[in-house]
């Protein structure tokens, strides 16, 4: 784990102390130690099978670690109630042209979080997801089929669905599987932008090793078990402290504008 002395004003995000987890009887993660701070571009680069997804489902609460803590925001999981501060993009495959909602019904579920889905939503509610849609340039698909997209689109929908609720944290788990080579370079484009402008900590599983490497550097700054974490952090000013820093995340937060 860093060294909390060196990081500065910036807040744990993200902190893995300890943390072990099995399915059944088969050891994935052991004794991973880690700290993703505010503001931090976190790349998570590992084989097939190497326990990636179950750690980002770990830090999201899917899985619960076999031993160990992780905390969010600096409570522990247990008590972290502030889902919308996170938005996590899962992996997928490409939906099935069959699949019913629209790109604006998918847009919005990012609303619902674990309340009602079938409430009618507030009119501010509303304008947040023209804002997520806008953002990614997909507001002229907002009433196709989601499953009739290509797979850029797809993706596109998914981050807008995931932007919804102006997350803190961005947690997406191979973006760009499937995405032809020009869009994917357009994709890691408005991700480093949203990095770069918006203050947005993110973790990104990815298996592009050369995108990756020319943002995050050539060596992971550690390794553990098959997992190998590339990391970007920003520092701030020695002098801010941080309220400053938190009022002025949401100053740029509240004026989101994804792309450059
Ligand atoms: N629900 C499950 N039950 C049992 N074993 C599982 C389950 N989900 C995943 N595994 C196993 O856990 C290991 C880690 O899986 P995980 O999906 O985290 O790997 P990954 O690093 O994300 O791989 P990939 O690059 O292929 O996406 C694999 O060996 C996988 O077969």
């Amino acid at each position: 784990m860093r060294n909390s002395e060196s990081l500065g004003c910036h807040r744990q995000i993200v902190s893995i102390d300890d943390v072990f987890f099995s399915y059944e009887h088969k050891t994935i993660i052991s004794g991973l130690n880690f700290s993703i701070l505010e503001r931090d571009f976190v790349g998570l680069i590992g084989s097939n099978g190497a326990g990636k997804t179950t750690l980002l489902k770990m830090i999201v609460g899917l899985l619960k670690p076999s031993r160990g803590e992780i905390r969010l925001f600096g409570e522990p999981m247990g008590q972290f109630r502030d889902w919308e501060r996170i938005g996590y993009v899962p992996q997928k495959n490409a939906l099935n042209p069959l699949f019913p909602a629209t790109v604006r019904e998918v847009v919005n579920s990012g609303l619902f979080g674990k309340k009602n889905m079938f409430r009618r939503l507030s009119k501010a509610e509303l304008r947040k997801a023209d804002d997520a849609l806008s953002a990614m340039r997909i507001e002229d698909l907002a009433d196709r089929r989601i499953g009739q997209l290509s797979g850029g689109q797809q993706q596109r929908v998914f981050l807008a669905r995931a932007l919804i609720n102006h997350p803190e944290l961005l947690i997406l788990d191979e973006p760009t599987v499937g995405i032809d080579a020009e869009s994917q370079d357009s994709f890691f484009q408005m991700i480093r932008h949203m990095h770069q402008h918006h203050h947005i900590t993110f973790i990104m599983v990815s298996h592009d090793m050369d995108m990756m490497k020319s943002y995050l550097g050539e060596q992971p700054l550690q390794k553990s078990g098959g997992l190998s974490f590339y990391v970007k952090h920003t520092h701030a000013p020695e002098n801010c402290s941080e309220t400053d820093l938190t009022h002025s995340m949401q100053q740029q937060l509240e004026t989101i504008e994804i792309l450059p």
